[in-house]
């Protein structure tokens, strides 16, 4: 059962070839088995996934048949879930039970998807490595000695080895592709606004957008067209129309413009990763698409005005964990003052106090426009890369990432050679496109993503290209020994 995809567990349960509650039994006791291998989990909320695997089940008996009546799912443990530990990998929030559902887990539980529990993730979502976790790094399934990526590693991971069909993540800079790409997973970060974000804990609020993560295009689709529609709680979630993601999966290729970016493919990529993407490119011309060499010239840019604006925006988000309402507060505080920081100072782990002194700085009278305009106006310029770009082609195709999975603990030192692992994934984030990761082939054993970049709401068109590649290759259906 665990090998299936969720377009095969629709048809599974749909046949009664077992229940739901049966599905959620045999899931739950791989995570019992498996996960300590992995510590994909934060919270695994056994009894509640019974109990919904059962509701599942009851509506399915009276009649009803929706793709996601009874399929199991995991959520980035940023997502509020009432009642149930929220606590975005941080001490700081090591206690704190939201006290409502976000509007994502809303909609996938009304879709009557079962949730196993919570999963692990970079601390706030800061960082490609799931290392900051204060719960303890994630391990890769495909070699357990090194990183998933991040921030939605516990989602990758635990997909990845099987233990769940799919998941929910959220990506500010590349925290779905990212990690996809690192674990052989098909993920996508849909347009800035088409996913609300009410009730996701904020990172960096102009960027942050949720997606799901899965084994297959098809499967994203299901769940993105679960998770996807406007939202008067997000003000910044967008009133347009959603596509129909499942209808379009099947339209043939055939005079498909893509567009291969002269920068994705030049100092820092490892070569052997540009040579698999170089091969879907061969695969996708044989379906009928035909090929352009454009240019992203402000690419050079994004990395420095990300980690201006991601940092600020975090800063201001992050003011609210102060120890007095909810969240960690320290023993004995003397005043208020001593109060605010010892609560932050010892709820909140290093690349969080990194990024809230950075963002602080940035922000700060005197630097705030040479650092945050500046960025600011490289975001509008990378941006303006994009929308000419989309008037030659429907799609832009490159690396997800730079590099295979590194070694767990190998970047500690150095934190900028991990944001330097963002630099194809963060431009879609400061433009708002949508943007996909799906699995291009391997390199000594580890998996290599390839990345599909799309105009504003187009999340159709990549799921369809992806879609159709899949139908024609089988990368996608590797899963990694022992699991
Ligand atoms: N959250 C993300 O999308 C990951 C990115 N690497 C960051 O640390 O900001």
């Amino acid at each position: 059962m665990h090998q299936l995809t969720l377009a095969g567990i629709a048809r599974a349960l749909a046949g009664k070839q077992f229940s739901a509650e049966e599905l959620t039994r045999d899931l739950l006791a791989r995570i019992a088995r498996l996960d300590p291998q992995l510590n994909s989990f934060i919270t695994v909320t056994e009894a509640a996934a019974i109990e919904q695997a059962q509701a599942a089940d009851a509506r399915r008996a009276a009649g009803e048949n929706g793709a996601l009546l009874g399929a199991p799912i995991g959520h980035k443990d940023l997502f509020c879930t009432r009642g149930v530990l929220t606590s975005c990998a941080s001490k700081i929030l090591h206690n704190f039970k939201a006290p409502y559902d976000a509007t994502v887990v809303e909609k996938l539980a009304a879709a009557g998807a079962v949730s196993l529990g919570k999963l692990n993730m970079d601390e706030f979502a800061m960082g490609s490595a799931n290392e900051s976790s204060h719960y303890g790094a994630v391990h890769n399934p495909w070699d357990p000695s090194r990183v998933p990526g991040g921030s939605s590693g516990g989602s990758a991971a635990a997909v990845a080895a099987r233990l769940l069909p799919a998941a929910t993540g959220t990506d500010t800079g590349g925290s779905i592709r990212q990690p996809a790409a690192l674990t052989n997973l098909t993920g996508i970060k849909p347009t800035y606004g088409r996913v609300s974000r009410w009730g996701m804990i904020a990172y960096a609020s102009s960027l942050d957008q949720a997606g799901p993560l899965a084994r297959s295009a098809e499967d994203c689709a299901l769940l993105l067209q679960a998770m996807a529609g406007f939202d008067a709680k997000d003000s910044t979630s967008v009133d347009v129309p959603v596509d129909d993601y499942l209808a379009t999966l099947d339209q043939p290729l055939a005079g498909l413009r893509i567009g291969l970016p002269k920068e994705y493919f030049g100092n820092g990529l490892d070569a052997r990763i540009g040579e698999k993407v170089l091969a879907v490119v061969e695969e996708l011309k044989k379906l009928g698409a035909t090929l352009k060499d454009i240019s992203l010239p402000n690419l050079q840019h994004a990395i420095p005005a990300y980690y201006v604006i991601a940092p600020a925006e975090a800063s201001s988000n992050l003011s609210r964990f102060d120890g007095v309402r909810f969240g960690y507060r320290c023993e004995s505080p003397v005043n208020l003052e001593d109060l605010y920081k010892r609560s932050r100072g010892e709820g909140f782990g290093a690349e969080v106090k990194r990024r809230i002194m950075v963002g602080t700085y940035a922000l700060s009278a005197g630097y705030y426009d040479a650092y945050y305009i500046k960025a600011q106006q490289i975001r509008r310029l990378i941006k303006n890369d994009f929308v000419a770009a989309f008037e030659q082609v429907d799609v832009i195709l490159g690396p997800t990432t730079p590099n295979l999975a590194w070694k767990l603990g190998e970047k500690n030192a150095d934190p900028v050679s991990a944001y330097l692992e963002d630099i194809y994934t963060i431009t879609a984030n400061l433009a708002g496109i949508p943007g996909l990761s799906m699995p291009a082939g391997f390199v000594d054993g580890l998996p290599v993503g390839v990345q599909l970049l799309g105009n504003y709401f187009q999340e159709s068109r990549l799921l369809n290209v992806a879609h159709q590649y899949q139908q024609v290759t089988g990368w996608h259906q590797q899963a990694p020994a022992g699991f």
